[in-house]
């Protein structure tokens, strides 16, 4: 199993990961990331950088615990940065905890680096350079997997790490099983290579090995120390701090000395690894680390304590001595621990793209220029050039560019919205009859003017508040015009961005702007020989402007990024409710246009201006919906009919529309009643009800007069409840029979009225 995992329900592809892996070893898949271990170099990165914890260490610990319950011994090793990690406890607490486990010996793992360090000096010491330290393994990986080319400058020598299991092995046996614990997750990759297999069993983090203590239920501060096994290290306890090699290894070092090149951290080991691989440095030794701060910054580090207080925990842990108890097989030199190591070249090249397969994949993101390519690095690369070679090999995936994907969201939007008020529009007119219905002498006038201007080519502009008809008597003029049998395209041009509008009524050419992928044609093409209709144009932009001005006095469009003009033969008709002239004044309305669409007006009188048609137009919508929810409703009742002409209607038309469709919904019989109308209908009715109390007269007279019309009411009520069955009624108002009769014969009303509508009617 590969050391780490990742759990794909937590991945939410927020390309953290990618954006922090230093060698391009992550791939975008579907639904999460994945990383590519043949490229992977075991830095961490991802594993520490993952803000949903989707990269995860795999687990090693029931392994471990596997080892502690088989027969024979388990070592423990200490890495030699653990002082940093287990810092509150003394080190001889920690071994008693490790013991308690059941690992029969606990060794400081600093001691493999003095393993290690006749070696280093020796190979370092002669004249073949540079020499490139071997001991971090992520460095290892990177160079075997990615910069093959300076394979031969690697010290030919195991880690500590490794050295420390093959002593251990060689004193031990080779049935002894190491257990190495450590900040370092590159080890664990390590321990998995064919040339270094067999030295370590397992590698746990500090973190992992703190998770065990506290499922056992081992407190360390609570017991009594014990001593290490093994050999007691000297200089080797500063190993892991940065340019401690040179004390471990006993390598004489001058912080001037331009011979010895030492970097620990992502940014300086590759800027050097680079400078390496160019040839443009060639130190006696570049001692490298791939860790910021060294192996006391390794990914499983103490990340509560600064590097400086580790740093020192480092430092006084080598200063002080810590009780051993040292068997006599490991006194003495080892010299027979094989310490030699061999690499070789794991590099897994991908497929190189050319740069026109670059330059498709930019174009696909829109991005035709250099001034398009960002390199806003949102993506997780560097750059949009280094982007779009990942998604060429398959690392990457177009929809990571995120100016790409956000343009696309709007654009789509903008799309969106003109279909629906398009759909929207089209189910107006399937449930409505294209008919302008009133009466009133202001309705006639504008029918006039249609009739008029219909057959002409004249440009016709539409004025009045939103919701008074202007489209329907757009369509009623195209409808009039000898163009009747050629297209009226709508275009409402306050619902997409000015950029799109553009390109929506002129059309653009291929690569004009960044997503002009194809050719397209534009609303005026489409309209040619009909009829455009131009809603909201007091909303368009001044450079719109001065385009729609050209294709009228021209009569021709230019598309978008284009230079050669198409002739189209187009009748306009605009509509606006804001006020143009004062536009012109103001100037957010060229005058020029003005006057070219001023040309023919039809101004929509408000329906508060033309209440004698409030009753037929509210009959009419009643049989729009009636049939749109396929309900039989045959009136409106008068009480309701007085309210809708009295209500003020500021949404005009549409709004009435809406009133009656939401009325019919609400009725449970085949009459709109008073009740069935917004709140605002029924308190403007009681208020006028209350106004026409005649003051003048007697209150006794005035009560009188109020009862007798909401008995009659109450009776005409109850009898239509009962289908004009005087019994049932009788029996629903829960009067006697008799009663009944006599309150029919006082307001004359006969049973059999009952089932007409105009007992309804009556007042
Ligand atoms: N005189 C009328 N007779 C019948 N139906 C009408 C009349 N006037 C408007 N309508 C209906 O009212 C609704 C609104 O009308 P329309 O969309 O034409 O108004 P508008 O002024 O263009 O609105 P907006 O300014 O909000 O775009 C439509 O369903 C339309 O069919």
């Amino acid at each position: 199993m590969e050391p780490i995992v990742t759990i794909k329900e937590s991945c939410r592809k927020c390309y953290r990961c990618v954006r922090s892996c230093p060698v391009k070893a992550i791939k975008v898949e579907q639904s999460h990331t994945e990383i590519i271990f043949d490229r992977c170099i075991g830095c961490g990165n991802c594993l520490s950088n993952c803000p949903q914890q989707a990269k995860v260490v795999a687990d090693k610990v029931t392994v471990t615990e596997e080892l502690l319950g088989a027969e024979g011994v388990v070592v423990a090793v200490l890495g030699s940065s653990f002082p940093t990690y287990f810092h509150n406890v003394a080190p001889g607490q920690l071994v008693a905890g490790l013991k308690q486990l059941g690992f029969g010996e606990v060794h400081e793992g600093a001691y493999g680096a003095e393993l290690v360090a006749a070696d280093y000096a020796l190979i370092t010491a002669a004249g073949d350079r540079p020499h490139i330290t071997s001991h971090c393994p992520a460095i290892v990986d990177l160079i075997e997997r990615h910069y093959p080319k300076l394979l031969p400058s690697l010290v030919p020598v195991v880690t500590p790490m490794v050295a420390m299991g093959r002593f251990l092995k060689d004193a031990l046996g080779p049935r002894a099983r190491v257990v190495y614990i450590s900040s370092c997750i590159a080890a664990k990759f390590e321990t998995q290579m064919k040339e270094t297999r067999g030295a370590i069993d397992v590698v746990l983090t500090y973190k992992e090995l703190e998770g065990v203590f506290r499922s056992r239920g081992i407190t360390l501060s609570t017991l009594a120390e014990e001593p290490f096994d093994g050999v007691q290290p000297g200089n080797g306890r500063l190993f892991p701090l940065s340019e401690g090699t040179f004390r471990a290894f006993s390598i004489p070092a001058d912080p001037f000395d331009t011979e010895i090149v030492a970097a620990c951290g992502e940014v300086n080991v590759m800027g050097i690894i680079n400078d390496l691989a160019a040839g443009r440095i060639s130190p006696r030794i570049a001692d490298l680390r791939f860790c910021y701060d060294g192996c006391i910054g390794g990914p499983g580090r103490n990340r509560a304590l600064t590097e400086f207080y580790r740093r020192n925990l480092v430092i006084n842990h080598y200063r002080k001595s810590v009780p051993y108890r040292t068997a006599p097989h490991y006194e003495g030199t080892p010299e027979t621990v094989a310490l030699q190591r061999t690499f070789a070249s794991k590099h897994a090249r991908l497929e190189a793209p050319t740069a026109n397969d670059v330059k498709k994949i930019l174009q696909a993101t829109n991005k035709y220029a250099i001034k398009d390519e960002l390199n806003c690095r949102a993506c997780g690369y560097r750059t949009c050039r280094e982007y779009a070679v990942a998604v060429f090999q398959g690392l990457a995936e177009i929809e990571m560019c995120l100016p790409y994907t956000l343009q696309q969201l709007e654009e789509d939007r903008g799309r969106l919205i003109q279909k629906y008020e398009l759909a929207r529009r089209e189910l107006d007119r399937e449930y409505g009859d294209e008919f302008i219905v009133g009466s009133d002498r202001k309705t006639l006038e504008v029918l006039g003017l249609i009739k008029q201007v219909g057959p002409t080519p004249t440009t016709v502009l539409i004025r009045g508040e939103s919701g008074t008809g202007k489209e329907l008597t757009a369509r009623a003029i195209h409808r009039y015009s000898k163009r009747n049998d050629k297209p009226l395209v709508t275009v409402n041009c306050t619902t997409i961005t000015d950029s799109l509008l553009e390109s929506e009524l002129f059309g653009h050419k291929r690569g004009a702007f960044t997503g002009a992928i194809a050719e397209k044609k534009g609303l005026f093409e489409a309209a040619d020989g009909g009829t455009i209709f131009l809603d909201e144009i007091g909303d368009i932009t001044p450079k719109l402007q001065a385009e729609l001005l050209r294709v009228l006095d021209m009569g021709e469009v230019r598309p978008v990024g284009g230079t050669a003009a198409k002739k189209v033969d187009v009748r306009l008709i605009a509509a606006t409710n804001r006020n143009l002239e004062e536009g012109v004044r103001e100037g957010w309305f060229r005058e020029d246009l003005y006057y070219r669409l001023n040309v023919f007006t039809i101004t929509m009188p408000p329906l508060r201006s033309r209440v004698e048609s409030v009753p037929i137009l509210a009959l009419h919508f009643l049989e729009k919906a009636s049939t749109k929810l396929n309900k039989k409703i045959v009136a409106i009742e008068e009480r309701a009919i007085k309210a809708l002409v009295q209500y003020p209607w500021p949404g005009n038309i549409r709004e009435m529309q809406n009133v009656i469709e939401r009325a019919s919904v609400l009725t449970h019989d085949d009459v709109i009643r008073l009740e069935n109308l917004p709140r605002a209908f029924s308190e403007r009715h009681e208020n006028d009800s209350l106004a026409t109390l005649d003051t003048r007269s007697s209150f006794r007279a005035e009560r009188e007069r109020h009862v007798v019309k909401l008995e009659k009411k109450l009776v005409q009520r109850f009898l239509t409840e009962a289908n004009g069955n005087v019994t049932q009624a009788a029996k629903l108002a829960n009067i006697p029979r008799r009663t009944f009769y006599r309150l029919l014969d006082k307001y004359r009303l006969k049973e059999r009225d009952a089932k007409g509508r105009h007992l309804i009617d009556e007042e």
